[in-house]
C-alpha cells in the first residue's frame, strides 16, 4: 500500500506555524507585507496570484496585487519593481511567472531586492542556496516538496534521488536541497536529453518529477517502493470537466501509485506547498528586515 502524501494538510501545518509566527510579529507592531506582480492574463497564473493575495488576507498579512496589462512593456514592471524594493511596508516581492514574452525575466528577477526576492530567484539567492547560507530565500516550490518529504518521514540520506527537468524554479534548485547537508542524497538531474531516461529512473528511491509534460512518468520507469514526489501540473482539455479541463501532473498516477512507497497526488500535493512556502519566506523576510 502506497501513503499518498497529503500537501493540503502538511500546508495547513506549515500555516498553522506561520500563523504563530505573525501575532509574535504583530505584537511588535511589525505587519509583513507581500506584493505579488501579475502582468499579463494568462487564466493559471491569475488563479495563483489570486491564492495567495487571499491566503495573505486569512492570515492578517498586508499584501499589494499590482496587475499589468498584457502589453506593459519592459520598462514598466522594472518601475514597479523599484518602487516596491522602496516601500517600506513591503517585505517581500514577485513578479509571477511566466510573464508576456516582451519582459526580459531574467532583469527583471536581478531588479527585486535579494532581501525582498521571497521567490528566491535573485542571484544572490541562489548562491545562498549552492553555499547552504541559511540567511537566503529558497524558491517556495522546492522548499515544499522537502517539508513534504520530511513530513512524510523519508529517508533523503543516502538515497539515490533523480530530479527530472532542470529549470531554476523547481529542479535545479530541488537538486541543491537534496545534496545539500540537510538532504545528504546522491542526486541525478535529468532532462529532455538525457540518454536511457527509464534507466536513470529505475534506480531511484526518489523520484521528483518536474518536467512539465502531462503523466510523463509510467509505471516502467519507477522502482517498486520509491517514493514519487510530482510537481507537474498541467491543464488537460476535458469537455466532460466542470471547467473544461483536468488537472494532471508529470506523474501517470494511476499506474504509478501501486509501485510506490509514497506519492504525492495532483491536485492537492505539492502545488498548496508552495504558497505555505511562499507565505514562510515573506515572513522570514519581516523578521530579517528587523535585523538589518
Ligand atoms: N513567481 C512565481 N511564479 C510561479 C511559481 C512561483 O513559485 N513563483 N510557481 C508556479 C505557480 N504557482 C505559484 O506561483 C502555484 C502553482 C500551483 C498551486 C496550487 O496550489 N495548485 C493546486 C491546483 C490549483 C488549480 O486548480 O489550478 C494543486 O496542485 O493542488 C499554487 C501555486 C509557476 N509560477
Amino acid at each position: 500500500m502506497s501513503t499518498i502524501i497529503d500537501g493540503k494538510a502538511v500546508a495547513e501545518k506549515v500555516l498553522a506555524e506561520c500563523g504563530q509566527q505573525i501575532e509574535e510579529l504583530q505584537t511588535r507592531g511589525v505587519v509583513p507585507g507581500l506584493a505579488v506582480v501579475l502582468v499579463g492574463d494568462d487564466p493559471a497564473s491569475k488563479v495563483y496570484v489570486g491564492s495567495k493575495v487571499r491566503k495573505c488576507a486569512e492570515l492578517g498579512l498586508h499584501s499589494r496585487k499590482i496587475e499589468l496589462p498584457a502589453d506593459a512593456t519592459h520598462q514598466q514592471v522594472l518601475d514597479v519593481v523599484h518602487e516596491l524594493n522602496a516601500d517600506p511596508q513591503i517585505h517581500g516581492i514577485l513578479v509571477q511567472s511566466p510573464p508576456p514574452p516582451q519582459i526580459d525575466e531574467d532583469a527583471i528577477v536581478r531588479a527585486i531586492d535579494p532581501a525582498k526576492d521571497v521567490d528566491g530567484f535573485h542571484p544572490e539567492n541562489v548562491a545562498k542556496l549552492a553555499l547552504e547560507d541559511s540567511s537566503g530565500y529558497v524558491p517556495c516550490t522546492p522548499a515544499g516538496c522537502m517539508r513534504l518529504l520530511k513530513e512524510a518521514g523519508v529517508e533523503t540520506s543516502g538515497a539515490e534521488a533523480v530530479v527530472i527537468g532542470r529549470s531554476m524554479i523547481v529542479g535545479k534548485p530541488m537538486a541543491l536541497l537534496l545534496m545539500s547537508k540537510e538532504g545528504n542524497a546522491t542526486v541525478t538531474v535529468a532532462h529532455s536529453r538525457t540518454k536511457d531516461l527509464v534507466e536513470v529512473c529505475r534506480r531511484a528511491d526518489i523520484i521528483v518529477a518536474a518536467i512539465g509534460r502531462p503523466e510523463f512518468v509510467t509505471a516502467d520507469m519507477v522502482k517498486d517502493g520509491a517514493v514519487v514526489i510530482d510537481v507537474g501540473i498541467n491543464r488537460v482539455e476535458d469537455a466532460s470537466a466542470k471547467r473544461g479541463y483536468r488537472l494532471v501532473g508529470d506523474v501517470a498516477y494511476d499506474e504509478v501509485a501501486p509501485k510506490c512507497s509514497a506519492i504525492t497526488p495532483v491536485p492537492g500535493g505539492v502545488g498548496p506547498m508552495t504558497i505555505a512556502m511562499l507565505i514562510s519566506n515573506t515572513i522570514k523576510a519581516a523578521c530579517q528586515s528587523q535585523r538589518a
